[in-house]
């Protein structure tokens, strides 16, 4: 008899966290910052209670039942989102957006890059960020090469 078939499935959790924020590029002058990112360039910055949906990929082990166990992964968020970024000021207390501007785009791309050192290779699956109900990111670790 054949056995049976491995199925995959995408298991996700979500967690939100408030920080706040400044869009300011150290590449562009003052004016240019203002021109580009309007209100959101605002010297004292503004806040958002920012959710985050990390979905894991896999096969669904045939003796436990799961993909990952959701309590593993809970610990894993806590210490790639919640710990460096809640009630934190993104551009002050985290160093990585000392010379990233602080977009929901980098945003994911950030909580990608901490997620993956942390689950099995290969199975972070996807990255959602919203940054308010309506202005949401979605991160798949897709890169551009370049030509260079
Ligand atoms: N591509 C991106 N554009 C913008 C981002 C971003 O992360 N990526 N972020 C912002 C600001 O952070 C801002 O907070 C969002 O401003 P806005 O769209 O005006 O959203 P509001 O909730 O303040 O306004 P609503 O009109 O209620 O949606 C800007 N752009
Ligand atoms: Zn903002």
């Amino acid at each position: 008899m054949a056995p049976p078939a491995a199925r995959l499935a995408r298991v996700s959790r979500a967690v939100t966290f408030s920080a706040c924020h400044r869009l300011h590029s150290k590449s562009l002058s003052n004016e240019e910052n203002l021109k580009l990112f309007g209100k959101c360039n605002n010297p004292n910055g503004h806040g958002h209670n920012y959710k985050v949906i990390v979905t894991v990929r896999g096969e669904i082990d045939p003796v436990s039942g799961m993909v990952i166990n959701l309590t593993d992964l809970k610990e894993y968020m806590q210490e790639a989102i919640m710990e460096p970024l809640d009630h934190k000021n993104l551009d002050k207390d985290v160093p990585y957006f000392a010379e990233v501007v602080s977009t929901t785009e980098n945003l994911a791309v950030f909580i990608w890059e901490n997620l993956k050192k942390l689950l099995p290779v290969g199975t972070l699956y996807k990255v959602k960020v919203y940054e308010t109900d309506q202005n949401i990111v979605v991160y798949k670790g897709e890169e551009i090469m370049s030509e260079k």
